[in-house]
This record gives structure tokens, C-alpha cells and sequence, in this order.
């Protein structure tokens, strides 16, 4: 009875939803669209039949109605282009939004499925929290809708190949595209379950795509309810809990990507066979240890790997984001990821377990501080009693540097627990810097290499330096709203060149230009300065030989980089397009003074495990860049170049980038509200403010959003009420 009950609500429920969106779409059932082969505009059939022949309002042409989703066939706001893939919960296809001029994958749920109400119900749910994430390695989702009695759900379209597709080419993947790719899935997971409280629960090789600049995206996200309701998932990357049908959460993710991650090293899945012979397998057996399939692999990523393939979820890692602190301590104390390297061996001997160090460490930390403020206070005593009790042994007399040391140690110490806002962790960063560079070799040095990482993570991950954006918004709503209808680069350049211009310190220009030259603003940033009023042709001169020089460098560039270059050129790009991609990125960090350095000068090991620094910080572009910095600060080559002042610039840049961020939600929301998606609108604010509602980027543009948010309600009210 109850039962009943439920199901009857469902449908009850469901009936409501599709009046609602019939309401909202006037084209549901009777009217079928298809662009015109002849002019390209939509031709709208009543009633028409598949094959039918009619003529083209606009340009006269007679065509043919096309079957539904054939190529040209138009549902909402999207054009079919092609199919592109089959999946357990639908058919999916590449298409195009007029509107928004954007390529789209179109996800269209199977009859069977839509037959049935509380799957749809499901489905709409699921996909409406999956669009709430925003993260650059989730395909993002954009709309969820029906039509003509197909329910179908638009995302990101991924121009690439899936990791499937990759691993089927490549038998095995590299260890740094492999740890790349760990790496951002991490990130991204960490992201949908501490914001969402999202598990993916059907991470596997499929579902991770690559696009066409190496970026890894995890698609269907968030649909595991649905998925769920059509099939038992993937046996082979089922997690323990999974099988046994116990509450699985974001562990049994760790544990599949586990799986996919030996897979991709290995090029086979660790326990293969019927679903029977596979779940007996995960519950009870080991799998072969990896080196014996691929002897290559650091033995430093093979216990991450094992570690994350534990039978038993306690035993994993506790979340994402610890993983992730482990891989990025691998790739960046691993060197060159030799399996032997007595580097890689000794960091990892005292470093490796630092996440789950660092618990007990902010636990101990308190007894830290005291024990340093009592050292201290001994100290003083003793200088005290020493000053004043001449008979003291002379030979226990403290060392003056290392006063200087103890006494800087308990400061930093001290500040290093509390809860710093962005600016304090920035300074803070800076005064660990400076210590290290004073104490490199201290027995202190150890720890504050570590407060260093913390303090990075806390700028990195919880993007608190949006916190101190508090530059004020002098433009007008509506020219800002042209600023970013123009093109990211054309806003990047000329933001760029009026930093520029301002920028007293040569050295300070040429960092801005190496850093900008990749993104391919060199020209037009050219052409902006030499249009500007403060026109400096001293710095234009400069400018253009660094441009010289880069070309030379691109094109002495020797393609060793066979991985990347194969992904690359299977994407459709050809050798001039590769080389000018990899170029792009290399002049990310080469200067035009120092083209005969090598990427080995920077301790990487090659141009795909910059990408991987560079593309693991998407939005912390800037902060990616400090890192590189930093490697040029090792090598000693750069030392005209002030790194306060530098850093200051990069967060600086940062907070440009969150601002952009944060437009870019607005603006969302204002198409979505514009399209009559108030849905979709108010997920967008419901973004912006979950991530911002606590800066002063926020309050800075707060009627801005309040102004949104009450058109969007209104727009509903009076939906409503008709
Ligand atoms: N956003 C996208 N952009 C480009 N291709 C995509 C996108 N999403 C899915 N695909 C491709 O479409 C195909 C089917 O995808 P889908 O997610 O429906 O199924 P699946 O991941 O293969 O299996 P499952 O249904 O078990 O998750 C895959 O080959 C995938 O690579």
C-alpha cells in the first residue's frame, strides 16, 4: 500500500513537472524542427513524419524530415550534429546551441527508461545538483529538460578521447600522464563531495575524457541514482562496499580510480573475468603487484596505488583531497620519477606520509607552541643568567645565528595555527621563505618546508585570497557586460598591457610578458600598447625582441615529446599546430634571454608534467605560475628578479582570475534567466554564492546579485501565477 502511495505521488509529481516544462515549451509533441541544409535556419513541420517531404520557409529548398536525432534534427535550443556513443542510461550526441554558439554533448535518456516515472523524477533531481558543481576537470552540465516525450540532459562537449579509447591505443600510459590524471580527478572529486556531499560511485576509464589540450574532465557526475536504477555499473572498478551492497561514499570512488589507475599503467584491470569470478576477486584477492607488469613505475606511486586499492575503505586514502596532497608531493619531490632515485627515496622517507602526519601534527601542535615559547623562554633566561652570572661556562654560550633562528622559529610557529585569512597565509608564506633562505640546512628547515606546503594549500585550495579582492568595480553593469562578451584573450590582453604600462620594473614587464606569451596575447598586446597614449617605445622595443626570440625558440623546438605530440595529432591537430601548442606552453616559462635552457633546468621531466602543473590550477593559473617561479629560483637563474614584489603580482593576477570567475556566474545566470531557465538561474547564484558569499568580491557586487535574484523570482512568481 505504501508502495502504491509512493509510486502515485511520483506520478502525481512527475504529470505536474511535465506540464510545467510542456507549458514552458510550445513546441512539445506537435511541432518538429530541423535545420534547412540550403540556408541553415530551423524549419518547423507540424505533425511531421520522418522522411516526409516539405519545402524551406526561408530559402525554398524541399528536404526531407529528418528521424529524430539524425543529423540537423533541432530539440530546445539544440541542433544534432552527430552521434557519438551509446551509454546504459541513453544514446549520445554531439550538437550545437544556436544560442550560446556552443558545441554540446546531448545525453537522451532510453524509452525504457523514460517509461518510467520515478527514474525520470530521479534523473531531473540528479541532474540539477550536478549542475550546481562548477569545476574545471567536471564536464559541466548545463541543462536538463524534455521535448516530444524525450528527456534528455546537455553538457560540456569534450573535443578528445576517453581514457578507454586511450589505454586500448596505448597499452600502457605514461607515469606522469597517469599521476596528471590522478591528480585532476582528484581535485575534482574532492570538489563534488566536500561541496555537494557527491560521490561519483562509477569512476572507470569511460567516464574520465581527455580533451584536446590534455585537460581531464570526469563526466556523469552525479547521476548515480539514475545510473543505478538501468544497470548493476562496471563489476571490474566496483569497490568491496559496492559489491556488498553497504553505504559506499567517496572511498569506494578512491578505490575504483584505484583500479583505473593500475589499469592505466598496467594495461589491464587488476581482477578481470565473469562478474562472479570478479567480485570474489576484489573481496578477497590481492592483485599482481604492478611493477611485475610494468617495472617502470615509481615505487612511491605503486603504494599510493595500493594504498587506494584497499579491501577495506578505512584502509584507502580518508579523502580526495589527501590523495591529492600525496600525488602532488610525488610529482614534485619524485625528480625525474626514476624508480631507483635516492632522492625520490630519501624525501619520501621523511615526507611522504606528510598528509597523514599533518593530523597528529596540528593535534602535537599545540605542544609545539608551547614547547617552542618555553625554549624561548628558557633562552632569554639563559641569555639573563648569562649576562648576569659571569661564572657561567662559557662553552654553552648560544650561538648569535642561532638565537636569531630559535627566536624566528617560535615566531613563525606561533602565527602558523591560527586561522589565517589569505594576506596572513600569503605573509606568512613569505616569512617560511625567507627563513629557509636564511636557515636552508637549520634542523627546523624540515618542518617549515612543511608549514611552506600548508600555508600553499590553504592559498591554493580554499581560494581564500578572493577574500582581499577589493579592488573597486568602476565600470558600469553594461560595459562590464561588454568587457566579457569580447573574447578571455582580448580582455586578458589589454588588462595585461595597462599592468604593464603601469609597471615600473623591467624585470617586472618581462615576467608579465613570459607568462602571457603562451596564451598567445603577445601580438595583440603589441598592438595595444603601440595604440595607447602612454605608448612607451623603450618597452615596446623590448617587447618585440622578446617576441623575435620566442619564435626563434618555437621554431628550434626539438617534438621529442612523443606522448603528448601522439595525443595531440590524434585529436586532429597537425605537426604545425602541435609544435605551436607545445611552444606555447614552453614559453610559459622560457624567457626570450634564456632560450637555450631545457625543461630538465627546471627539474621537469618533460612537457607533460608542466601541463600537469599548469593544468592542475586552472583557475590558480597564477598561483600554477609561482610554482614555476619557484623553479627558477632554485636554478639560480633569475636573480635580477624581485620575488616579492613578483608574488604580489601573481596574486594579484589571481584574484583578476576570481573576478573573471565570478562574472562569468553572473552571467550565466542572467542567460539562464533570460532563456525562462529560473531553474538553472538560481543554481548559478546559488553557486556564486556558496564561493563567494564571504569576500569582498561579494559585497562589492552585491546588488548586482540581489538585483539578479530578484528578477529570477519575480520571473517565477508570475510564472506561477499564470
Ligand atoms: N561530454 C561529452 N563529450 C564528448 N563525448 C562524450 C561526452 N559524454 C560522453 N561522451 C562519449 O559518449 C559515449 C557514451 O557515454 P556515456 O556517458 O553515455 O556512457 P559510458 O560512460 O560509456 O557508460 P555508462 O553509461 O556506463 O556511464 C562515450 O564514448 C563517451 O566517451
Amino acid at each position: 500500500m505504501k508502495l502504491m502511495k509512493a509510486t502515485l505521488t511520483n506520478c502525481f509529481l512527475l504529470k505536474i513537472y511535465s506540464i510545467i516544462i510542456n507549458y514552458l515549451n510550445l513546441n512539445v509533441g506537435v511541432v518538429l524542427r530541423f535545420k534547412c541544409t540550403s540556408c541553415g535556419q530551423a524549419v518547423s513541420v507540424d505533425d511531421g513524419k520522418p522522411g516526409e517531404a516539405v519545402q524551406c520557409g526561408s530559402c525554398g529548398t524541399v528536404l526531407k524530415v529528418p528521424k529524430p536525432f539524425e543529423k540537423g534534427y533541432i530539440i530546445g535550443d539544440f541542433c544534432v550534429e552527430e552521434h557519438i556513443g551509446s551509454g546504459r542510461m541513453g544514446e549520445v550526441y554531439k550538437a550545437y546551441q544556436e544560442t550560446l554558439v556552443r558545441d554540446v554533448a546531448l545525453k537522451v535518456l532510453d524509452n525504457d527508461m523514460a517509461e518510467h516515472s520515478e527514474h525520470i523524477l530521479e534523473f531531473f533531481k540528479e541532474a540539477r545538483v550536478a549542475a550546481r558543481l562548477n569545476h574545471p576537470n567536471i564536464v559541466q552540465a548545463y541543462s536538463v529538460n524534455e521535448e516530444g516525450g524525450y528527456y534528455y540532459l546537455v553538457v560540456e562537449y569534450v573535443f578528445g578521447q576517453n581514457l578507454r579509447q586511450l589505454i586500448d591505443d596505448r597499452g600502457k600510459l605514461p607515469v606522469n600522464m597517469t599521476i596528471r590524471l590522478l591528480s585532476q580527478i582528484a581535485h575534482a572529486l574532492d570538489y563534488a563531495w566536500t561541496s555537494e556531499g557527491l560521490p561519483h560511485l562509477a569512476v572507470k576509464p569511460e567516464n574520465i575524457l581527455i580533451d584536446s589540450k590534455a585537460q581531464i574532465k570526469i563526466s556523469d557526475i552525479g547521476l548515480a541514482g539514475s545510473r543505478s536504477r538501468f544497470s548493476d555499473g562496471d563489476y571490474k572498478y566496483s569497490s568491496p562496499e559496492q559489491i556488498l551492497n553497504l553505504k559506499a561514499d567517496t572511498r569506494a570512488d578512491i578505490y575504483a580510480l584505484g583500479i583505473t589507475a593500475y589499469e592505466a599503467l598496467t594495461g589491464n584491470v587488476p581482477f578481470d573475468g565473469n562478474i562472479k569470478d570478479v567480485n570474489k576477486k576484489h573481496l578477497e584477492e590481492e592483485a599482481l603487484p604492478i611493477k611485475e607488469l610494468n617495472p617502470s613505475v615509481p615505487k612511491d606511486l605503486v603504494t599510493v596505488i595500493t594504498k587506494m586499492m584497499s579491501k577495506h575503505p578505512d584502509d584507502r586514502y580518508m579523502s580526495f583531497g589527501d590523495l591529492a596532497k600525496d600525488l602532488r608531493l610525488l610529482r614534485r619531490y619524485a625528480g625525474d620519477m626514476s624508480t631507483t632515485s635516492s632522492f625520490s627515496t630519501k624525501i619520501f622517507k621523511t615526507r611522504f606520509s606528510f598528509t597523514e602526519k599533518r593530523n597528529q601534527q596540528r593535534k602535537k601542535s599545540l605542544r609545539l607552541q608551547a614547547f617552542t615559547a618555553l625554549v624561548t623562554v628558557m633562552l632569554l633566561i639563559g641569555i639573563i643568567v648569562f649576562n648576569s652570572d659571569k661564572s657561567v661556562d662559557k662553552t654553552v654560550k648560544v650561538d648569535k645565528g642561532d638565537k636569531k633562528r630559535l627566536a624566528e622559529f617560535a615566531v613563525l610557529s606561533q602565527s602558523i595555527d591560527k586561522s589565517v585569512s589569505s594576506v596572513e597565509a600569503f605573509t606568512l608564506f613569505k616569512k617560511i621563505e625567507a627563513f629557509l633562505a636564511r636557515y636552508p640546512s637549520s634542523p627546523q628547515a624540515e618542518e617549515c618546508l612543511e608549514w611552506r606546503e600548508a600555508v600553499l594549500e590553504i592559498l591554493i585550495r580554499e581560494r581564500r585570497q578572493n577574500e582581499f579582492f577589493s579592488e573597486e568595480s568602476t565600470l558600469a553593469e553594461e560595459e562590464e557586460d561588454d568587457l566579457l562578451a569580447n573574447s578571455e584573450q582580448g580582455f586578458v590582453s589589454q588588462d595585461l598591457g595597462e599592468l604593464a604600462l603601469q609597471s615600473e620594473r623591467d624585470s617586472m614587464r618581462r615576467d608579465i610578458l613570459r607568462f602571457y606569451l603562451g596564451r598567445k596575447a603577445s601580438t595583440e598586446l603589441l598592438t595595444f600598447l603601440k595604440n595607447s597614449e602612454a605608448y612607451d617605445p623603450i618597452w615596446s622595443e623590448q617587447m618585440t625582441n622578446i617576441i623575435v626570440q620566442a619564435n626563434e625558440v618555437r621554431n628550434s623546438l626539438v617534438d621529442e615529446d612523443s606522448s603528448l605530440q601522439g595525443l595531440l595529432i590524434k585529436h586532429g591537430k597537425d605537426e604545425v599546430e602541435v609544435r605551436s601548442i607545445k611552444s606555447d606552453i614552453l614559453m610559459g616559462v622560457v624567457d626570450g634571454e634564456l632560450k637555450s635552457l631545457s625543461l630538465s633546468t627546471f627539474g621537469l621531466k618533460s612537457l607533460e608534467s608542466l601541463l600537469a602543473i599548469s593544468s592542475e590550477f586552472p583557475r590558480e593559473g597564477a598561483l600554477s605560475l609561482l610554482f614555476w617561479y619557484r623553479n627558477f629560483q632554485k636554478c639560480k637563474l633569475n636573480e635580477g628578479v624581485e620575488m616579492s614584489e613578483f608574488e604580489v603580482f601573481l596574486v594579484d593576477e589571481a584574484n583578476r582570475m576570481a573576478k573573471f570567475d565570478f562574472e562569468n556566474y553572473l552571467n550565466e545566470a542572467k542567460n539562464s534567466w533570460q532563456r525562462n531557465e529560473a531553474g538553472s538561474a538560481r543554481a548559478q547564484i546559488v553557486a556564486l554564492k556558496k564561493k563567494y558569499e564571504t569576500s569582498d568580491l561579494y559585497k562589492l557586487n552585491k546588488k548586482r546579485v540581489d538585483s539578479l535574484e530578484e528578477k529570477i523570482k519575480k520571473s517565477v512568481s508570475r510564472r506561477g501565477k499564470k
